[in-house]
């Protein structure tokens, strides 16, 4: 076992895990590529300045109006400093939003590519016998159509986008909303994923949780994040996890 691996998901103590909620973006597949070339466009539209793609890795994760907001903020801020950023914001977003949803759609899965052990890792996870639902803050249109692309859906039982639910992650409502549509109860369902805004999440459900220390975390080491393990690719998560999916 590698020294990576947490020995107290292992604990006797835990409810055995029945079943699994994992994340998308920068979990399953590296999407940053997308949004660095979606975003880029809506704002060559809008005659705004470029992003930088480091920027845009701190800002992905909580859902696509965050995200786009956050954006328009930052490079508002840096064309004119004199202007208020939320007013511009709001008075561009929706013109932002149209044409951001549009090239996203036209590139969605185009620069983006599944993480290394994560077809081994959804294999095992499935061969020993968990129902399995992707549960994301992308919009749900998206997600269904990143995961046929990555040929990742038939994977799945569930899909779930941030506008599936009245709240997003780091809200606890989507995981108990999935638990609810897995069939059990949420300590019974692991959540996995790659930022705090899951492990967040997962803590108010009462689900464990296990973070990829790959993903994007919002520009902050995953490590410092409260989670019940980290595993380094998706593969390592069986194994780890023998003991609770094991009856
Ligand atoms: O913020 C997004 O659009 C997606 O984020 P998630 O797949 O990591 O939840
Ligand atoms: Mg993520």
């Amino acid at each position: 076992m590698s020294e990576d691996m947490e020995m107290d998901v292992q604990s006797s103590t835990r409810a055995p895990v029945r079943a699994a909620m994992i994340d998308l973006d920068g979990t399953l597949v590296d999407t940053l590529g997308d949004f660095v070339q979606a975003l880029g466009l809506m704002l060559d539209d809008l005659q705004l300045p470029a992003i930088e793609a480091q920027q845009v890795a701190r800002m992905v994760g909580k859902g696509s109006q965050h995200l786009l907001r956050s954006v328009l903020a930052q490079v508002l801020q840096v064309r004119d400093a004199d202007d208020a950023p939320a007013a511009l914001v709001d008075a561009l977003y929706p013109q932002a939003w149209r044409q951001y949803q549009h090239h996203y759609e036209e590139i969605n899965g185009r620069y983006a590519s599944v993480y290394p052990g994560v077809v081994q890792g959804l294999t095992a996870l499935r061969a020993a016998g968990l129902p399995l639902a992707c549960l994301t803050n992308k919009p749900t249109v998206f997600a269904h159509q990143l995961l046929r692309a990555k040929e990742l859906a038939g994977f799945f039982d569930h899909v779930f986008g941030g506008d599936a639910f009245e709240q997003k992650k780091p809200d606890p409502i989507p995981l108990i909303k999935t638990c609810e549509a897995l069939g059990f109860a949420p300590a019974q369902v692991l959540m996995v994923g790659d930022s705090s805004n899951d492990a967040q999440a997962a803590r108010a459900a009462g689900c464990p949780v296990v973070l990829v220390t790959y993903g994007y975390n919002h520009g902050e080491p995953v490590r410092a994040v409260d989670a019940d393990g980290y595993v380094n690719a998706l593969q390592e998560l069986v194994p780890m996890w023998a003991c609770a999916l094991v009856e």
